[in-house]
């Protein structure tokens, strides 16, 4: 450690579309949803986090819930440093003497172009970033995962997050191949949204819609511990009068089934592009799941099945990226890192 070392302070940003997690020497000092509310006649944020989702669609004109992410990249670039700076002034440190300068590594689909990649950058270095470092989202939940991406030996990731779908193989400290597909927790949520309209006409919210996910979501028609179906209550779309509808996890992987079938096609699209010497490697040693979306029930065992190579659910699945971002920002001199 040098002399001058406390003088900075050193943050592993998960930047997502659903959550923004912060590490600070290697603990979670962060794990907040990624929206804040803006009060609308000053421009000021109110508030951030799990305050603001509290309030999300619940709002008068004159105040305003914004996610600044969109399919893992920014879409308000405004909200997205006021999010960043705001989540950074959650962190509780105990050196309120001095302010430090601040290093980070954050997270990015490995998807964004240029523009995207200069927006988080931006973003960050208008929040208080003075060392900015950008890691690629699939390297970092591998490294997140523990895996060894120095390897000479191939690793293969499915991180599904909120916007973005990533999906990469990993070699000698790179990403072999990859791609990137707009289809992830978001729209699982969206679909269930749909469904529920066009099935039992009742019109649900976000936060309604993403509860049915997490309490009955599924990636198959038939469990081995099945979750009891789930009660939404929301107004009759005909007639406006209140109803209630129980909802199954059958109904749920049937919603479901053409979001994760073009996540399938993405995944086969990646391996054809494997080389054959690091596809051995993969088959042997199974793809790794992660993002909070890797918590669907059944989904490696619809994977497995589907893909014929084994499907590991990472022990962590949603900090996989932000555990990544901090094992980078101790490891400063990792050719993958972007400066
Ligand atoms: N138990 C669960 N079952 C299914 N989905 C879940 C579960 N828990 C969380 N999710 C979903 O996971 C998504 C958030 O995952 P994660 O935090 O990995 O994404 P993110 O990093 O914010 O997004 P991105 O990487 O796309 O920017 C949300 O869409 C959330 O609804």
């Amino acid at each position: 450690m040098g002399l001058f070392s406390f003088l900075t302070q050193e943050l592993a940003i998960d930047l997502g579309t659903a959550n923004t997690i912060i590490l600070y020497n290697e603990k979670i000092v962060v794990d907040q949803p990624s929206i804040v509310a803006i009060d609308q006649s000053t421009g000021k944020m109110i508030a951030i986090g799990e305050q603001a989702r509290a309030m999300h669609g619940k709002t008068h004109e004159n105040i305003k819930t914004i996610r600044p992410l969109r399919d893992g990249v920014i879409a308000d670039f405004n909200a997205a440093e006021q999010m960043i700076r705001g989540m950074i002034s959650l962190i509780n440190t105990k050196n309120p003497v001095f302010t430090p300068s601040l290093r980070m590594v954050i997270g990015i689909p490995s998807g964004s172009t240029e523009v995207e990649i200069r927006a988080v950058r931006d973003s960050a270095e208008h929040a208080g970033g003075r060392d900015v470092y950008l890691i690629y989202e699939p390297m970092a939940a591998a490294l997140g995962i523990g895996l060894d991406v120095m390897a000479p030996e191939g690793s293969m990731v499915v991180d599904i997050g909120g916007g973005t779908t990533e999906i990469a193989v990993i070699a000698l400290g790179g990403i072999v191949c990859n791609k990137s597909v707009r289809i992830a927790g978001d729209g699982f949520t969206a679909d269930i949204q749909a469904y529920m309209r066009q099935q039992h006409n009742v019109k649900i919210g976000e936060r309604t819609a993403e509860d049915i996910k997490i309490n009955v979501g599924s990636a198959l028609p038939d469990l081995e511990n099945p979750p009891a179906d789930y009660i939404v209550r929301g107004p009759n779309l005909m007639t406006a009068l209140p109803i209630e509808v129980p909802v199954s996890y059958q109904e749920i992987s049937y919603c479901l089934d053409k979001s994760l079938s073009k996540i399938e096609s993405a995944i086969f699209n990646v391996l054809e592009q494997t080389p054959p010497e690091l596809y051995a490697d993969i088959v042997q040693k199974g793809i790794y799941l992660a993002g909070g979306g890797a918590l669907l029930r059944g989904l490696d065992k619809r994977l497995s099945e589907k893909v014929n190579i084994p499907f590991h659910v990472a022990e962590d699945p949603l900090h996989a990226v932000a555990r990544g971002t901090s094992i980078a920002i101790k490891n400063l001199s990792f050719p993958f890192l972007m400066r």
